[in-house]
């Protein structure tokens, strides 16, 4: 395949990538648009005027103050879908609190959720707002916003009462389908991460897996660098239904506690899945299992990272990206920009880190001890 062949037909997975996950993500748009109303942001705007910033939302409705992170994303994803509109701060506001803050303002859309004192207001179509809701099984994605407690929860684990890592173990529909859908995204991720990235695998004797479920990943790197000695880590319980075709070696055991010894560690859409704390110390698990800098030890992420990659002009692909983000929120963790997850790096004892871009939202991350 010519040069140009080859980065048309990334560039046509590129958009096909983008607008399948907008799609698969879609159903957040609704759950969202309902919260907005279940939380009165609408009727909160319009009594500040027609315009209010985070800050101003989270004074005037019921949203804890350690929700505004969230209350961000919320607003971030109903702006890019049209129910707000977001506008950068004016230098008039520099003087106050609220300078830096972005003002969010009503569209044609969320003109018609407002509700006035009136109860027979007719112009109001928030009662239309509450049917998406009544038809999925979902709980109200209010009650999380209103919650300090579940600060540190993802929605998945309000709405089940456990992780979905505890879910996997308990319930096998739910273990083989999420392993499928992992195993899945491996093949056509590590495809493209081969293609522009493999370099990065070079010079390795061996590579851990960690999170690695039915090894997709593993596979894939060992079929294109077959002197690498590939290791899967993954729970018990999804190493118990892994295939033993002897391509790769699986070990059972908690990334937590301990990760078998290798030149370089794989993380691929892992830490996304956890918050700030929990990364940091899955990391520094990672960082005894790995040489030295100058010996070659490396831990290589595969992820997003939040305003890197795909120019961001593109309507679908912003949607995407914060819908991708809710979605994540959803389970427990948060999509990251490169500042938050220097953070993590070096909290976690590394000392360097390299962003290289592979695919629409996602980047490999090379980070070194
Ligand atoms: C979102 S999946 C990603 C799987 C794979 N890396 C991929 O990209 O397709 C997260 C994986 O982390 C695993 N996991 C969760 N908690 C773990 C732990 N404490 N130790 C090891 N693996 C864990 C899950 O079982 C699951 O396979």
């Amino acid at each position: 395949m010519s040069s140009t062949e080859q980065e048309s037909s990334t560039q046509t997975m590129l958009q096909g990538h983008i607008e399948l996950h907008n799609h698969l993500y879609g159903y957040l748009k609704s759950m969202a648009l309902r919260c907005a109303v279940d939380l009165g942001i609408p009727t909160a705007i319009q009594r500040r005027g027609g315009a209010a910033t985070i800050s101003d939302l989270i004074a005037d409705t019921m949203i804890h103050p350690a929700k505004l992170p969230h209350l961000r994303r919320l607003m971030r994803l109903l702006s890019v879908s049209g129910i707000f509109s977001a506008h950068e701060p004016s230098l008039a506001n520099e003087a106050d609190d609220s300078a830096g803050d972005i003002v969010y303002k009503l569209t044609p859309v969320s003109r018609l959720l407002v509700v006035d004192r009136d109860p027979c207001n007719m112009t109001s179509l928030v009662h239309l707002v509450v049917q998406p809701a009544m038809l999925t099984t979902f709980f109200s994605l209010d009650a999380y916003f209103r919650d300090e407690n579940t600060s540190s929860t993802g929605l998945f684990e309000m709405a089940h009462g456990v992780t979905p890592w505890e879910m996997t173990k308990t319930d096998s529909t739910c273990n083989k389908a999420l392993n499928d859908a992992c195993v899945a995204d491996s093949i056509f991720l590590m495809e493209i991460a081969l293609k522009e990235g493999g370099d990065i695998f070079r010079g390795l004797s061996s590579l851990v897996d960690v999170g690695g479920g039915h090894g997709g990943a593993a596979m894939a790197i060992a079929k294109a660098f077959p002197h690498i000695k590939c290791t899967v880590l993954d729970l018990p319980h999804v190493i118990s239904q892994a295939p033993t075709d002897g391509t790769v070696c699986f070990v059972a055991g908690d990334m937590f506690e301990n990760i078998p010894p290798a030149d370089a560690v794989l993380l691929k859409h892992v830490l996304h899945c956890w918050g700030v704390d929990d990364c940091i110390k899955i990391l520094r698990q990672c960082k005894k299992a790995i040489p030295a800098r100058g010996d070659g030890g490396k831990v290589i992420l595969i992820n997003p990272v939040v305003g890197y990659g795909v120019p961001q002009d593109n309507d679908v692909i912003k949607e995407t990206q914060v819908l991708a983000d809710m979605h994540i929120m959803a389970i427990g963790g948060s999509e990251r920009e490169e500042h938050e997850w220097k953070y993590i790096f070096l909290e976690a004892g590394f000392s360097g880190y390299q962003i290289m871009p592979i695919l629409g939202l996602m980047s490999i991350i090379e980070v070194y001890p």
